[in-house]
């Protein structure tokens, strides 16, 4: 089946605060584009960017315009190479004609730069953050956005850390984007976990992005999805306390289980059971 060309609707938006895993990769490894197809990531992003050698740059481009004309069972967008790299007015003018769902830009500094490459590819965009000139702008590149993504990696490049260093040093910067996202009122994602042998260090990681309020988790690898969605998943006690907090409330401020809540927590339960599905 294929889809229809050039969609540049970007009214049409899918709804993103429902992903919880985005899975990244290089759209120049063409196994790779079946396994995320038939993977169960709730939005998959082709990469053209660091993903992607020179050499491979124009072959990669191609094949992601080729597989976004196939159905996917979900949204699935391309990530461009950046402004002020020789790739990038040819990755937009190609994304603009590409039936992609939304994409990705990588670095975004400042809020008019996305919204000339929005502009021009005419779809919903999903801005990186991962400079520190990025951090300190988040706040007004979100509102040009669809939603914003953390770039862990080149934040801690940028930011001179240590290699291998934890997230201790870029928790600041996380938080930053997150309230900027919160500020716009879109969804923000936490950047990739690089172990791809973890045991619990990728639950762990996902377990705080959530707690630093990210809607999900950018990953790379297909065995990440499944630890990424769960952990980003409401468990089935955290249900129950939202379906009871919501029958149990009838205004103002009251005593729930040795608990005072109010409207703000009725609400929170009800994104929960939302993210559960009902
Ligand atoms: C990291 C990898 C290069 C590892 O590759 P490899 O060792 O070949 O993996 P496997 O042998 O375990 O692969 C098994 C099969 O799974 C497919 N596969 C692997 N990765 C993916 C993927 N991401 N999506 C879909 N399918 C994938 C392989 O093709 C194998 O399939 P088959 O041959 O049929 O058995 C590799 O995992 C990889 O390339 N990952 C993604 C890298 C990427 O996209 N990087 C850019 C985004 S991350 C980033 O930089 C964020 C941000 O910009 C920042 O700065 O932080
Ligand atoms: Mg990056």
């Amino acid at each position: 089946m294929s889809r229809a060309e050039g969609k540049s609707d970007i009214s049409a938006a899918p709804d993103l605060f429902a992903v919880r895993s985005l899975l990244f990769l290089p759209a120049s490894n063409p196994r790779a584009i079946v396994r995320a197809r038939d993977s169960a990531a709730d939005l998959v992003v082709l990469d053209l960017e660091d993903a992607v050698k020179p050499a491979d740059k124009a072959a990669a481009r191609e094949a992601a315009v080729a597989a976004v004309a196939d159905a996917w069972p979900t949204p699935v967008a391309i990530r461009i190479n950046g402004v002020g790299t020789e790739w990038h007015s040819l990755d937009v003018d190609a994304v603009a004609q590409s039936a992609a769902d939304l994409f990705v830009v990588p670095r975004a500094t400042s809020a008019h730069l996305v919204r000339n490459d929005q502009a021009a590819v005419g779809k919903p965009v999903l801005a990186m953050i991962e400079t520190a000139a990025g951090v300190l702008g988040a706040a007004e590149i979100a509102q040009e956005c669809a939603g914003l993504i953390a770039g862990t990696n080149d934040l801690r490049a940028d930011l001179r850390l240590p290699l291998g260093a934890d997230r201790a040093p870029i928790c600041t910067a996380l938080q930053m984007i997150v309230l900027a996202a919160r500020a716009a009122g879109v969804p923000v994602f936490d950047g990739v976990f690089n172990q791809l042998k973890y045991g619990d260090g990728l639950a762990a990681e996902c377990a705080h992005g959530r707690m630093l309020g990210f809607d999900g988790k950018s990953l790379i690898h297909p065995d990440q999805i499944a630890p990424c969605n769960a952990a980003f998943s409401p468990g089935p006690d955290e249900v129950e306390r939202a379906r009871q907090l919501i029958a149990a409330y009838d205004g103002g401020a009251q005593r729930h289980e040795d608990e005072m809540i109010e409207r703000m927590h009725v609400d929170a339960a009800r994104r929960v059971l939302a993210r559960a599905g009902g």
